[in-house]
C-alpha cells in the first residue's frame, strides 16, 4: 500500500453545526470529521444539505451554531482566498470556468496564489514575472499530462463536452496543490465512460498526492466504489456515518432513499 494512502488523524472537525437561511433550516446539529488521506462522500436526497455542508467546510457559509476546527484551529471568518492559502480547493456543481479561455489558461488561474511578481513586472513580462510564469506553466503542463488532456490544452473550454470541462475544473483545483479537495458532484451529467475516468483520476489524486477528498455524489455505485467513509444527510440532519457497506444497510438510510421515513 502507498504510505500516502494510510488514513491519518482528523484534519477537520465540524461540531454541532446548524445553518439557517431565513426560516429554512439547511443544517441541524451536524457533527462530522474528516480524516487525513481519506475519501469521504456526503450523500443524501435533493435538498438534504450536502452543498451547504461543503460550503461550511470551505468556510464560505458561516453557521449560526457550532464550530469548525481545521488542523486544530477553530475556524474564524474565512474567504475563498484564505481557504486556498490553507490548502483547501473546491469544484462546483455548476462548472465555474472561464469559457472563452483555453484549458491551459483556465488551469493556470489555479496558480495565481503562487505568483509574487509586481504588476509592472508582469505587464512587462520581465525578470521575476518571466521566471514565475515559466515555472508555473511547467507545473500546469504536469497536471495536463496527469489528467490526460494534452490534446485539448489550447482549446477554449466552452467548446469542450461537459465531461471534459469537469476534468478541466478538477485540473484547476489541483493546480492549487490542495491538501483538502472538495468536489461537488464531480460526475453529474457524465456518461458511464466519463464517470469511470473521473473515478480513476480522483483515486489517483488521493493515492499519488495523498490528498484528502470530500465529495458529494448522487451515483451510489460510484460512492460505494471509491469512498472510505460515507456521511448521509436527510432534511439537514445526519442519519448515517460509516463505511460504505455499513451505511448501505442502515435502515434510516434505506428509508430516506425510498422516501418512507417522513
Ligand atoms: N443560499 C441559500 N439561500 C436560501 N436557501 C438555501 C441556500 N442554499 C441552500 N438553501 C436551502 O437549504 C436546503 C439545503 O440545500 P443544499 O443545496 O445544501 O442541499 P443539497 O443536498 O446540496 O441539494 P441538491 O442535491 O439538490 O444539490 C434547501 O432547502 C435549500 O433550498
Amino acid at each position: 500500500m502507498n504510505p500516502n494512502r494510510r488514513i491519518g488523524d482528523v484534519v477537520l472537525e465540524a461540531s454541532h453545526i446548524s445553518l439557517r437561511f431565513g426560516g429554512v433550516k439547511a443544517l441541524t446539529d451536524i457533527s462530522l470529521d474528516v480524516r487525513e488521506h481519506e475519501v469521504l462522500a456526503i450523500i443524501g436526497p435533493n435538498g438534504a444539505g450536502k452543498s451547504s455542508m461543503l460550503n461550511v467546510i470551505n468556510g464560505v457559509y458561516h453557521p449560526q451554531e457550532g464550530e469548525v476546527r481545521y488542523r486544530g484551529q477553530v475556524r474564524q471568518r474565512m474567504s475563498a482566498h484564505l481557504a486556498a492559502r490553507q490548502g483547501i480547493a473546491r469544484t462546483f456543481q455548476n462548472i465555474a470556468l472561464f469559457k472563452g479561455m483555453s484549458v491551459l489558461d483556465n488551469i493556470m488561474t489555479g496558480r495565481q496564489h503562487k505568483l509574487h511578481a509586481s504588476l509592472l513586472e508582469r505587464a512587462l513580462w520581465w525578470g521575476r514575472a518571466e521566471r514565475e510564469e515559466l515555472r508555473e506553466r511547467c507545473r500546469v503542463e504536469e497536471i495536463i499530462d496527469f489528467l490526460e488532456i494534452q490534446h485539448i490544452r489550447k482549446t477554449p473550454v466552452g467548446r469542450l463536452p461537459y465531461g471534459l470541462q469537469k476534468r478541466v475544473e478538477l485540473g484547476r483545483a489541483l493546480a492549487m496543490e490542495p491538501t483538502l479537495l472538495l468536489l461537488d458532484e464531480p460526475m453529474a451529467g457524465m456518461n458511464v465512460e466519463e464517470k469511470q475516468d473521473m473515478c480513476r483520476f480522483i483515486l489517483d489524486v488521493n493515492d499519488e498526492f495523498g490528498t484528502t477528498i470530500v465529495l458529494i455524489e448522487h451515483d451510489m455505485g460510484v460512492v460505494m466504489d471509491i469512498s472510505d467513509r460515507v456521511v448521509v444527510l436527510d432534511y439537514g440532519k445526519k442519519i448515517g456515518d460509516g463505511a460504505p457497506d455499513e451505511v448501505k444497510h442502515n435502515p434510516d438510510v434505506i428509508a430516506a432513499y425510498l422516501g418512507t421515513a417522513h
